[in-house]
């Protein structure tokens, strides 16, 4: 593991021989190193999302695979995971509800149009055709599971097969906070303005999760603006509408609704029977009209649902040769229902969220370190702790490092005084326990 990570820089340099430097600002230089087996030939890179792994398959596998037969010789097969890969208890229970795919793209050719999404449908198609000539941004919102990211893939997908020659971006709202928070740590904002401004396209999944964290916001205003200058394609995705997003500040508001705002609602029953009908052809399986009508009157709110119940179908009928009528579909529907419970939340994810809103790492959360940021983020992230988990204040104290009990009922007052007097912490706290439930 040691060896491979020290050998990746070995790697970086070939693939910048061979491509253009933005293309490898883009697409390699963002790759992590994993793990390299020769036992089994694989050398296992990280993409920092499905839509990185996407491109790095179609466009640039002979170049890593050349690079990797460079360096180690032949009969290395690069392959790429991305962090929902990497497995942890936690993410397996999700793997079924999970975004992930295996079974096909997310293109236009794969998303069902109905009078909930036919709106949201219509001005992707229309940015994907002629980028930056009709709406610009495209903010696209809708709960969860209902097809935004889909659209976003599906339009990255027709652009790149229009104009190859175009700079994609997509990046999560949160990604965006984490490598401008390391890029600063690091010394590297000049290679990170460079990634995001030199973009043709740039998609943002989930910008809720920059809202309240300043730093982040100035940057992504900055990034807004030379691109939109530019004229160049911007495209956003998230929970709710811009006015929704409590701590967005108003400058970032006013520019997100300068173009298109398009909803994606619930599909309608005829949407969802569209749906299942065309998951499980593309499964593979053939389901009855009865069951793929249990299935719709269950499952009314989110697509990743019945594309999860259609999934666990087959794996009943493959693994124990359950047939696939009516109470498999019965089984699976509960299932699904059941390992859609939110996963708890933990104190870690809290101080995380946290540690991103005010800037500062986890550790200095944790640590006893007393600068005014550092000591506010402690307090919010304890305020936090008690509201989401209910966590007893002595259990609280010893998560941040040993405090004691008064020391947290003193920190979780002066927040709810903090928000009592001042709307935008108040904004900033809720935003903040929003982004923690909805994950
Ligand atoms: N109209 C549709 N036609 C076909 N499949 C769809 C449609 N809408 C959503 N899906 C599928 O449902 C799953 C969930 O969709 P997606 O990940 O795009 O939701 P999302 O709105 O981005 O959710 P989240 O906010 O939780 O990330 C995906 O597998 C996607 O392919």
């Amino acid at each position: 593991m040691e060896s491979f990570t020290e050998a990746w820089s070995f790697i970086c340099e070939y693939c910048k021989k061979h491509i253009t430097e933005v293309a490898y600002t883009t697409w390699i230089s963002r790759i992590e190193p994993v793990s390299l087996d020769f036992a089994k030939g694989i050398a296992l890179l990280k993409a920092p999302n499905e839509f990185h792994r996407q491109t790095l398959n179609r466009c640039y596998m002979d170049l890593l695979n050349d690079a990797v037969a460079e360096i180690f010789g032949p009969g290395i097969q690069v392959q790429i995971c991305v962090p929902e890969d990497v497995p942890s208890a936690e993410k397996e229970e999700e793997e079924d509800a999970s975004s992930q795919n295996d079974d096909y793209e997310f293109t236009f050719d794969t998303f069902i149009v109905g009078p909930s999404n036919k709106f949201a449908h219509a001005a992707s198609m229309a940015v994907a055709t002629k980028p930056a000539t009709l709406y610009n941004p495209l903010f696209i919102y809708g709960n969860s599971g209902l097809g935004k990211t889909h659209l976003l893939y599906a339009i990255c997908n027709e652009i790149a097969r229009r104009h190859p020659e175009m700079n994609i971006v997509y990046i999560k709202g949160d990604e965006f906070t984490n490598e401008l928070i390391e890029a600063i740590r690091h010394g590297t904002t000049a290679e990170f303005h460079q990634r995001y401004r030199k973009a043709d396209v740039f998609l943002v999944d989930d910008i809720q999760f920059i809202a309240g964290k300043e730093s982040t916001q100035e940057e992504f205003f900055h990034t807004f603006n030379t691109l939109y200058e530019a004229k160049k394609q911007i495209v956003l995705t998230s929970d709710r509408p811009p006015k929704d997003i409590a701590t967005l500040e108003e400058r970032l508001l006013t520019r997100f609704e300068w173009g298109l705002t398009a909803d994606i609602q619930p599909p309608d029953f005829e949407t969802r029977i569209a749906i299942i009908k065309r998951k499980a052809e593309l499964l593979g399986i053939d389901l009855p009209n009865n069951v793929i009508e249990y299935i719709a009157n269950r499952l009314k709110n989110n697509i990743r649902q019945l594309e999860g119940t259609v999934k666990k179908m087959k794996a009943y009928y493959l693994l124990n040769g359950d047939a696939l009528n009516l109470s498999t579909a019965q089984m699976a529907v509960s299932d699904i229902i059941n390992n859609e419970q939110p996963v708890p939340v933990t104190v870690e994810k809290i101080i995380e969220e946290v540690a991103r809103t005010y800037g500062t790492s986890p550790e200095d959360i944790r640590s006893s370190k007393r600068s005014a940021n550092i000591s506010n983020a402690r307090q919010v992230a304890m305020y936090v702790v008690r509201e989401i988990t209910q966590m007893p204040m002595t259990s609280i104290g010893e998560e941040f490092g040993g405090r004691d009990h008064s020391t947290v009922v003193y920190a979780i007052q002066q927040v709810e005084k903090g928000m009592a007097r001042d709307p935008k912490t108040k904004g900033t706290v809720e935003d903040i326990i929003k982004n923690i439930r909805d994950r």
